[in-house]
């Protein structure tokens, strides 16, 4: 059997887990408190992050990196995408020779403005052939059900994307290749943004005319930037785009637009991430998403109110009401 080693055993990374074991792989989730990794060992239950799962057992946790990595073939990372650079400088030593890295994060990195993969080839030196990313509407708590859905592999080399695809593949998640690494990963990380444009209209009240047009606008938004740093328009219209967008955007599993629901009802930024202990990436990817929007030439009027939201400067209210009023325009400039 062939083994991966998870990093780390939040919301995603267990449900993807048990994504991994139904396919056939030995999977060790890396947690990291001890405790959390005998209960994953001893309940084969994640009682933090995905209460009420049991887990196949064929899934072991273990808190100790080396561990972890001995033997694995293929390496999945998904921590906060803000703390990436930091773990993976630790555990890079580890790591197989030959391995694969897939990224499930969904974020883009304050500073750098750089995407996962970006960050996973500076930090362990690996090529495009050696770096993959998994993004599609998959939210964790659906896919730990075992309900169906599909998502995208993307790797820059169709061998190694059709590769993983195959072991990723179980009884419940289809997963279908890419070559378009950078936009299924602008998908994946603009969703969220989106989700909390989208969170603040539930929370104001409005109803489906108001968050359809975010969403509908969120998308074109995406395509742009998306397509003016080369990617394929038609990933975003695929499962890593509008899939995600949909997903997000209408269900209240999701972080992000619970996170812009609050901010919606007036509660602040500093109080939303005080309610709870899970990752909204989009709150901090906004402000990335819009530095890249900037440099590139972009118009990004969604990343740049969701980000004045997110930084206590406009209230949602403030933000609805400027959409409407913004310069009009033709629907495909
Ligand atoms: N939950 C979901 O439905 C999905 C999440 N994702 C993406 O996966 C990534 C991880 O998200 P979740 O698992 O949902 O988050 P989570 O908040 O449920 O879990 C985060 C995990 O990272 C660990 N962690 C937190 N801070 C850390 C640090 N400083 N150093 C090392 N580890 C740290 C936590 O202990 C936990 O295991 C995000 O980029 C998210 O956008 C992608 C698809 C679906
Ligand atoms: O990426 C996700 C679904 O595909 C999860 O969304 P949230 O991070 O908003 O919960």
């Amino acid at each position: 059997m062939s083994k991966v080693a998870v990093f780390s055993a939040g919301s995603w990374g267990t449900a993807f887990s048990i994504v991994l074991a139904d396919a056939g792989n030995d999977v060790t989730l890396w947690a990291r408190r001890e405790e959390l990794a005998a209960a994953i060992n001893d309940r084969h239950e994640n009682p933090d992050y995905q209460p009420g799962i049991e887990l196949p057992a064929t899934i072991s946790g273990t808190h100790d990196v080396e561990k972890a990595l001995r033997g694995a073939d293929l390496v999945v990372l998904a921590t906060p995408s803000q703390t990436m650079r930091e773990n993976l400088t630790q555990w890079a030593p580890y790591v197989e020779k030959d391995a694969v890295f897939v990224s499930l994060m969904k974020g883009v990195e304050l500073g750098t403005l750089e995407r996962m993969s970006q960050v996973i080839a500076e930090v362990t030196g690996a090529g495009p052939d050696r770096i993959a990313v998994v993004s599609g509407p998959n939210l964790s708590p659906e896919i730990a059900r075992r309900e169906p859905a599909a998502s995208v592999v993307a790797c820059e080399d169709e061998d190694v994307a059709k590769m993983i695809q195959k072991r990723i593949h179980s009884p419940a998640f289809r997963p279908y290749t890419s070559v378009d690494v950078l936009g299924c990963e602008l998908g994946g990380a603009y969703k969220n943004v989106v989700g909390l444009a989208v969170g603040m209209a539930v929370g104001l009240g409005f109803g489906d005319n108001t968050t359809a047009s975010v969403i509908t606008r969120g998308l074109a938004e995406t395509a742009r930037l998306a397509m003016a740093l080369g990617a394929n328009p038609l990933t975003l219209m695929g499962l890593a785009g509008l899939g995600d967008l949909v997903a997000t955007c209408s269900s209240p599993l999701s972080r992000n637009r619970t996170f812009g629901e609050k901010l919606g009802q007036g509660m602040t930024t500093a109080d939303i991430y005080a309610s709870t202990n899970q990752v909204a990436e989009g709150a901090k990817s906004c402000s990335s998403l819009l530095a890249l929007a900037d440099r590139t030439g972009v118009d990004a009027p969604i990343a740049q109110a969701v980000t004045a939201v997110v930084d206590g400067r406009m209230t949602a209210q403030d933000m609805m009401e400027a959409f409407i009023a913004r310069d009009t325009k033709a629907e495909t400039d």
